[in-house]
């Protein structure tokens, strides 16, 4: 366990039945850092995002973030308390956007949490109206904020189920980021997109990491992502890990190697 690790992930195991989607599982994530798990299908990389993010509960182990408040353990808080109280935000590997709102109001949608505490949802929301309409503007500018980093300012008043998929996946991102996460899981964020869009998502993902000093977990099966922008990666199989390093390492990892392209049969290995 490094001590400068935002998150700590010790022994987690994650049991359906008698499956081990993820088994006795231990890796940090650094902040200022990408770190991308990595793995062939079924491996348990949805999995291990789920117990991050509190939908699931895992049966063993211990997930520790470092918040400027104190440590945390995730795998006490319900998944409500990891997004607005830890500061853990996530996309999905199917996006889930408000399809009938505007751009921009899915971004100031997703600041609720801090507009409802500075609402008449209080009692000092309800004695400080003009606290409420600070916290709003600071909202929108928020949101403006990162359409802009985003590319889709001028798109704000478009439904988002109209935009174009990967305009949605950007959106998307720009909504995790308007919470104000320490830690942003990502399951998935090149599915779908051209060779084109990948490119700018990867400048979007290395601009994160270096303007807002937070730290990106990533799962991704498109290697010329992972190897671009991953600083540190973990590589499952089964639900165990078996390998981890820098992208150079893990591409020469012969353990690495045989979990993708599987074992060579007897007569292509002589
Ligand atoms: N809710 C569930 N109930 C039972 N088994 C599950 C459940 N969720 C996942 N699994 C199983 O756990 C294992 C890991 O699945 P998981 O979706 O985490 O893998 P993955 O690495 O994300 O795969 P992919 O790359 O295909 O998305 C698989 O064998 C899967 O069938």
């Amino acid at each position: 366990m490094s001590s400068e690790a935002l998150l700590t992930v010790e022994h987690v195991t994650m049991r359906f039945g008698g499956l081990f989607a993820v088994n006795d599982l231990s890796f940090s994530a650094a902040p200022k850092e990408i770190t991308a798990v990595i793995g062939p299908n079924g491996a348990g990389k949805t999995t291990l995002f789920n117990c991050i993010t509190g939908f699931y509960k895992p049966q063993v182990g211990r997930m520790t973030l470092d918040h400027p408040s104190g440590p945390m353990l995730l795998e006490r808080l319900d998944d409500f308390a990891i997004s607005a109280k830890a500061g853990v935000a996530r996309t999905f590997q199917n996006i889930r956007l408000f399809a009938r709102m505007s751009v921009l109001e899915n971004l100031i949608v997703a600041q609720h949490t801090t507009l409802m505490r500075a609402s008449a949802f209080s009692l000092a929301g309800l004695l400080g109206l003009s606290r409420y309409a600070r916290a709003e503007a600071r909202a929108v500018e928020r949101a403006r904020h990162w359409l802009d980093k985003v590319g889709l300012t001028s798109l704000a008043d478009e439904e988002a189920g109209s935009l174009p998929y990967g305009h949605q996946r950007r959106l998307e991102i720009a909504r995790a980021m308007c919470t104000g996460p320490l830690l942003l899981c990502l399951d998935e964020p090149a599915a779908g997109l051209n060779p084109r869009e990948s490119a700018e998502l990867n400048r979007l993902l290395l601009d994160i990491r270096d303007e807002n000093g937070i730290g990106l977990l990533l799962i991704e099966h498109d290697m010329s992502v992972v190897m671009e922008i991953s600083d540190h990666i973990v590589v499952l199989d089964y639900g165990k890990k078996i390998a981890e390093g820098a992208p150079a390492a893990i591409k020469a990892d012969p353990a690495v190697i045989r979990a993708y392209l599987g074992e060579p049969d007897e007569e292509e290995a002589r």
